[in-house]
């Protein structure tokens, strides 16, 4: 007699960090939001998000970033599985534990990679099998960067950054992060850009040929020669360190250098591997970053990792 089959008792989902290779950032919109034409990146550093079957709902944070992550409602992980159990009609509640690699408020979308990740772990658990325009709605209402954590790759992000368009892209591309822990608030970014350019006549923003052009022939000189983030000058702005942070890395021999997102996270772009093990090296010296890491992109966006752990 063959075996009953049990539904799975946990999943785990890997979800990689991000970062944009290129940020234009139009004027405020009448809902508080900025248009965007970004080029998301997905690196290999990557948050884990399992979920599994509980009487209550609950959620665990591990890894050295935990005591800043919210436990609470307002976590976007546990606000993405009550959206799917919502629209799968699910009256179920799990636990959810992050195992968290990805800084917290470093402009890396953390936050959104947990949310993408809970929303593709509890479709498997649930068995729910919602279509794909659904989970994109679900993760557009969670967050801008959402929708961007499901797709991963490289891709045109549009609208306020939920509508993604995958990019042609070739090989592999070695970057540095250096993290500072302070963290930036991205609503504050946003404010400070507004700010900065108060009165100024904004251009629609539009992705640049020139990058499409360097990631479409895998070509690390020209990607160089491309990357910019109009939030930057805000980021710096309000934490003035960071230009030191970025002098730093081209004296000592990063291609390029660009403020991730809203920050304060740094990324460095390396010729190749042991470019980015020297940057690290030299960077690390300076000791002018609470901590430097070396990741490689493009990478996928949300992976199931098992769907059965621990019975
Ligand atoms: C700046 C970017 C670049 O990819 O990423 P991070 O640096 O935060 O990772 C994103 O635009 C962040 O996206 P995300 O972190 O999902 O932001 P949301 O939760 O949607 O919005 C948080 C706040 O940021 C501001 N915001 C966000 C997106 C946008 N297009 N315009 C905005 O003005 C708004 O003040 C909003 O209330
Ligand atoms: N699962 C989560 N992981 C990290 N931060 C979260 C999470 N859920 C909610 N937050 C909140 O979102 C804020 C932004 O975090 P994060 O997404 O890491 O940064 P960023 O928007 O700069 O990429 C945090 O300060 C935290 O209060």
């Amino acid at each position: 007699m063959s075996a009953p089959v049990l539904p799975p008792r946990g999943v785990s989902v890997r979800v990689p960090a991000k970062v944009n290779l290129e940020l234009r950032v139009g004027p405020r919109r009448s809902d508080g939001f900025h248009g965007l034409s970004t080029v998301y990146h997905a690196v290999d550093l990557f948050d884990v998000v399992t979920v599994e079957p509980a009487q209550e709902w609950g959620l665990t944070c591990l890894g050295p970033y935990a005591d800043r992550v919210p436990t609470d409602e307002t976590n976007l992980a546990l606000r993405a599985a009550r959206a799917v159990a919502q629209l799968a009609e699910v009256d179920e509640a799990v636990h959810i534990t992050i195992d968290k690699t990805i800084p917290v408020a470093g402009g890396m979308a953390g936050g959104s990679a947990d949310a993408a990740g809970a929303l593709v772990a509890c479709d498997a658990l649930w068995q729910s099998e919602l279509s794909r325009a659904e989970l994109d709605e679900a993760a557009a209402e969670l967050g801008s960067d959402v929708p961007f954590l499901l797709t991963g790759g490289t891709a045109i992000g549009s609208g306020r950054g939920e509508q993604v368009v995958p990019v042609l892209t070739q090989g592999t591309f070695h970057w540095v992060f250096a993290l500072h822990h302070g963290g930036l608030s991205t609503a504050d970014v946003y404010a400070e850009i507004d700010r900065l350019r108060d009165g100024e006549d904004l251009p629609e923003p539009q992705p640049s040929e020139e990058l499409m052009a360097a990631l479409r022939a895998g070509d690390v000189d020209r990607l160089s020669l491309a990357l910019m983030n109009d939030l930057e000058p805000a980021a710096c702005s309000l934490d003035p360190q960071l230009q030191q942070t970025m002098a730093a890395g081209l004296s000592h021999g990063a291609l390029a250098t660009t403020v991730s997102g809203s920050g304060p996270t740094v990324a460095f772009l390396a010729r190749d591997r042991a470019g980015a093990l020297d940057l690290m090296v030299a960077l690390s010296a300076d000791g002018i970053a609470d901590d430097l890491v070396h990741a490689r992109g493009p990478v996928a966006g949300a992976q199931l990792l098992s769907d059965v752990t621990v019975r």
